[in-house]
């Protein structure tokens, strides 16, 4: 398994069940790991227990064949069962008791929408990242507050890895990137491609905004 550090800078892919459904969930995800992705996050708001976790071990393999890590998202329980990574927002559980099952080798990361005191308070319960956005128009989140770029250089004082979420593309995530950004977490930018081979293309093209 790959180590924090290592994946804690590039392209942060994010499933759609929309965008992924009919079966290109999985040739999308691996295009996106071919393309460089270091993290893909299973997000999937059914409550179809079996499915879930027959999907998410599937991304699971894929991501151990790729050298990337799976982040759960919302789930401590799938998480803890399939030994992978894990998401939280605001309302979905405490980050402390998320460490304490998941274990010290776990990339937790937490949403901080475009607050530095939540984005300390995450910090203080052992985050491995701390998440803003939206930063643009966002197709799948349209309604969460904006996050700015002068957020992202303040938020570089926590010394912790921050990623950058909401309606970005290949247009705008360099500027995030220059601001401070240390991961893009993208979902339609990546994902809402006519082929895999599209989606493999656009995950190099973001992979390669990160220079250093
Ligand atoms: C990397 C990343 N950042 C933010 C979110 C949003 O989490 P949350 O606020 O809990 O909203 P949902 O995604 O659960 O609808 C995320 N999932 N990933
Ligand atoms: C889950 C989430 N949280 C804030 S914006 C967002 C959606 C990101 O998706 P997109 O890249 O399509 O804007
Ligand atoms: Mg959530």
């Amino acid at each position: 398994m790959s180590n924090k550090t290592q994946v804690l800078r590039g392209l942060y892919a994010i499933t759609d069940s929309t965008l992924l459904a009919d079966g290109r969930l999985l040739p999308y995800c691996e295009a996106a790991l071919q393309g460089g992705a270091k993290l893909l996050q299973y997000r999937d708001k059914s409550s179809d227990g079996s499915r879930r976790l027959h999907e998410a071990k599937a991304l699971q393999t894929l991501c151990q064949d790729y050298g990337a890590r799976l982040i759960i998202n919302d789930d401590v329980h799938l998480a803890l069962e399939l030994g992978a990574d894990l998401h939280l927002g605001q309302e979905d559980g405490s980050l402390l008791q998320a460490r304490q099952l998941l274990g010290p080798d776990a990339i937790i990361g937490a949403t901080c929408h475009a607050r530095l005191d939540l984005a300390e308070d995450a910090v203080k319960q052992q985050a491995d990242y701390i998440a803003f956005g939206r930063f643009y128009n966002s197709q799948t989140k349209p309604g969460d507050v904006f996050a700015s770029t002068e957020l992202l250089e303040h938020a570089q004082q926590l010394q912790t890895p921050v990623v950058a979420i909401g309606g970005i593309t290949l247009d705008n995530g360099s500027t995030l990137i220059k601001h401070g950004a240390a991961m893009l977490a993208v979902i339609h930018g990546l994902f809402a491609a006519d082929s895999a081979a599209a989606v493999e293309q656009r995950a190099r093209a973001f992979s390669a905004l990160f220079t250093d």
